[in-house]
């Protein structure tokens, strides 16, 4: 079979060609923090059917830099499918043969959501700066919108990682009666000093480029030096350091490509500059700035620092998964979620990985995290 023959083949576990659709919701949105919008697009893709009670609905939630292409492809000339295509799909642990599996671009995104990047219909411009501060609550509050929109009342799971399990989290104490089962995973109920202060370095890389311009900058232009920077230095978080000896090591560039003392020299550093040119190819720099900022002011311990306060709305069965080698929302952050529950008598189990693949471990092909999202999302 032919890679074309290889992505249409629903035996093979592939949901084939797929296109976005976008949800326009016309109505005032207020924003936590009392920023609003006239109304507001959210980009998405489903895959498999809605069932005739509509109950069999699982919403996917992305982390900072993902988007609604969750799994197939939208042209057979493309290089990559959507990016869980390994447990979205017929026959897959998020299985379309039963789901109706749902993915949406975030409220404030710039992969077809609206965002800084977007127009202001009032102004004509695009929105910059004066888009409204974007929490998770209002990621989910849109969310929320688009599951009405398309008449699902409770939702059978809501799945996500990192951004995304944050997501999961307000979603359960949110729209407890509406969520079945709820998976978050390589997360955290707020973010430690150390994940606040990467991301601060990478607000700083993108803010200190003169081509930032106060966040005013033209479509295609923009702090390109400043956004490839913060991702680079991202994407160290993003791995571990185990991961990264047993993929690089100390390994070299062939010695004719670096002449100069300063070319790159070795391999980790050929992969991180093409990480963060890559990104600047696919993501707008006031979203980053926004986004990050989102998940700085998460903090679902509130102001007693009770976890316990927030959670104990939660109705829904919940799995948390974490990741051995997750320095960025390491075990303990992830642990702590499934205790709380657990102390106020909800139906929670916390589940390990050991993986060498840092925090991006989610997003990697596992048989052991593929078992536990299959096993789980039957929820017996
Ligand atoms: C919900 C969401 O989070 S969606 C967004 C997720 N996507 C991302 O975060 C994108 C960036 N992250 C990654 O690439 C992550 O490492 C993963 C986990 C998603 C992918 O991991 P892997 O499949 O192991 O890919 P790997 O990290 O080896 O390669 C990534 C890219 O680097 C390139 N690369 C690998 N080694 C080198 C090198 N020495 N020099 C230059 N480029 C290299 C690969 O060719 C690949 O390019 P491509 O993305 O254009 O295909
Ligand atoms: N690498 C993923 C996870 C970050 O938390 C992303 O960029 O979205």
């Amino acid at each position: 079979m032919n890679d074309a023959s290889a992505i249409l083949d629903a035996t093979g576990g592939e949901v084939g060609l797929v296109a976005w659709q976008d949800y326009v919701h016309t109505a005032p949105f207020t924003c936590e923090g009392g920023g609003a919008l006239t109304g507001f697009t959210l980009r998405y893709e489903s895959y498999g059917r809605l069932n005739a009670e509509r109950s069999n609905a699982i919403l996917i939630c992305h982390a900072l830099s993902g988007d609604h292409h969750a799994a197939g492809v939208h042209d057979l000339n493309d290089r990559k499918t959507g990016w869980w295509n390994t447990m979205i799909g017929p026959g897959k642990p998020i299985d379309t043969n039963e789901y109706f599996v749902l993915s949406a671009n975030c409220l404030g995104g710039c992969q077809g959501s609206t965002g800084p990047s977007s127009i202001n219909p009032e102004t004509g411009r695009r929105y910059s700066l004066d888009f409204p501060v974007v929490t998770i609550r209002d990621i989910v509050h849109a969310q929320k919108l688009l599951t009405e929109h398309l008449g699902i009342k409770r939702l059978h799971a809501v799945v996500g990682g990192s951004m995304g399990g944050m997501q999961v989290l307000q979603w359960m104490i949110e729209y407890p009666e509406d969520v079945r089962l709820a998976l978050p995973m390589a997360t955290t109920a707020r973010q430690n000093a150390q994940a606040i202060a990467f991301n601060e370095v990478g607000r700083s890389a993108i803010m200190q480029d003169p081509e930032w311009q106060g966040g005013d900058y033209g479509e295609g232009q923009g702090p390109h030096v400043g956004l490839a920077i913060a991702r680079m230095m991202a994407h160290i978080t993003y791995l571990s350091d185990r991961g990264m000896d047993d993929k690089f090591g100390r390994k070299r560039q062939a010695a004719e490509r670096a002449r100069e003392l300063f070319d790159i020299e070795f391999e980790v550093e050929s992969y991180l500059r093409y990480q963060g040119k890559s990104f600047v190819n696919r993501f707008d720099a006031n979203t980053y700035l926004y986004f990050t900022k989102a998940l700085d002011r998460f903090d679902l311990y509130g102001k007693n620092g009770r976890l316990e306060d927030q959670l104990d709305a939660v109705q829904c069965k919940t799995l948390v998964i974490g990741f051995k080698s997750d320095w960025l929302f390491p075990p303990k952050q992830n642990r702590e979620i499934a205790q709380a529950l657990l102390r106020l008598g909800k139906h929670a189990t916390y589940a390990e990985i050991d993986s060498d693949l840092g925090h991006d471990s989610f997003l990697v092909e596992a048989p052991e995290l593929e078992a536990l999202i299959r096993l789980f999302l039957k929820g017996s």
